[in-house]
């Protein structure tokens, strides 16, 4: 089987070389790893250096060869090559899902029952993707794994987390192929697991983004503001108050939209995610500082505009939102 890994950033290259190492080491199945890169250039520098990988113990590993081309040419490639894609993982940011990377997914040569699981945080990318993907067949993957790119072939994993993954269903659209999709689901599993990634099934898939995306209200823009990594969040008393603060608001408006919430489970979590992640920085920290666009949109935007649907008071997200975008270049 081959996995089509879409994006060389932080959490793509992380994902490719593990999935990488563990075939190198273990894994006696027929696994094999293609990387998707905007630019010629990464896929040339991934395809001669490989990819360098420090772990969370800071061991290095070494990963050569890797299969990397600009997702431009995937046509010419995949025909060349005669293999079709059957399991595509999508680790662009909300923020380049545009018109021309759709087009791109929509071409891209693949068997009909494929499958494409999707690691954006936020909402708002399932909708645009099942206008080119046949919903049964997007896999929704919330994870709270934490990684940095610190080099177009280098990454480094910040945290350990875990990953959910389970299928999107569209209000009021049905599941047919009940079998399809369980099969696809649970070989997604089986691959994330062998190669080191903790994963479990949810049938609740779109409770756990909303889960994580009350992780990300907090952690995101308040790490990018300050320029503080995850872990400095917990360190200073104005700091965990102003997180307490943009937790109870958000709360209110889950509470208003009817989204499940348990205060303190929710609130514990937040906490550990920092934990977990102590050294990383907040992929919206990384955007800041490489002065690229922020996904603020599909994280406190999209809360924002539910707040406003629910008449619910949200200054300090409000504020968060404001000073995200006049930080950015
Ligand atoms: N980093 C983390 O720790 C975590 C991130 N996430 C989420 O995962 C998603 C990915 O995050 P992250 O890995 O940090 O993001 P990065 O910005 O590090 O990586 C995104 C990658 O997508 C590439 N890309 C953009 N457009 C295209 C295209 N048209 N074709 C091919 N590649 C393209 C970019 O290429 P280029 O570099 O050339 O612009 C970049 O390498 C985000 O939604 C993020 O919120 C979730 C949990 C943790
Ligand atoms: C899990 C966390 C908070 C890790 O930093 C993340 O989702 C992100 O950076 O976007």
């Amino acid at each position: 089987m081959v996995i089509d890994i879409i994006g060389g950033g932080s959490l793509g290259l992380l994902h490719a070389a593990m999935l990488m190492r563990t075939r190198n080491s273990i894994d006696s199945s027929n696994t094999k790893v293609r990387m998707w890169t905007r630019t010629p250039e990464q896929a040339e520098l991934i395809r001669s250096q490989g990819i360098h990988l420090e772990d969370l113990d800071g061991r290095q590993a070494h990963i050569y060869p890797v299969h990397a081309y600009p997702l431009a040419e995937a046509g010419e490639v995949l025909e060349r090559t005669g293999m079709r894609a059957s399991s595509i993982w999508l680790f662009v940011k909300q923020t380049h899902i545009d018109s021309e990377l759709l087009s791109q997914l929509e071409k891209f040569p693949r068997e009909q029952t494929a499958s494409l699981v999707c690691y954006q945080n936020g909402v708002g990318h399932m909708e645009a993707l099942s206008a080119i993907w046949p919903h049964e067949q997007l896999i929704w993957a919330v994870t709270t794994e934490a990684a940095k790119r610190v080099n177009c072939n280098e990454v480094v994993h910040t945290g350990h987390g875990h990953t959910s993954i389970g299928i999107w269903e569209p209000a009021g659209s049905r599941t047919e192929q009940k079998e399809l999709v369980n099969s696809l689901c649970l070989s997604t599993k089986k691959l994330l697991e062998n190669a080191g990634f903790q994963t479990f099934l949810s049938n609740n898939i779109e409770g756990m983004v909303y889960q994580k995306l009350l992780i990300n209200v907090i952690i995101n823009p308040l790490t990018a503001v300050l320029r503080i990594k995850n872990g400095q969040l917990l360190l200073q008393e104005d700091r965990l108050s102003l997180m307490k603060d943009l937790f109870g608001e958000a709360a209110a408006v889950y509470r208003a939209a009817h989204i499940s919430i348990d205060e303190e489970k929710d609130w514990e979590r937040v906490v550990q995610v920092c934990r977990m992640t102590s050294s990383n920085s907040s992929s919206m920290l990384q955007d800041v500082e490489a002065g690229r666009r922020t996904e603020i949109e599909a994280i406190t935007g999209a809360l924002i505009r539910m707040a406003d649907r629910y008449e619910v008071a949200v200054p300090l997200h409000r504020m968060m939102y404001r000073l995200i975008l006049a930080s950015c270049e």
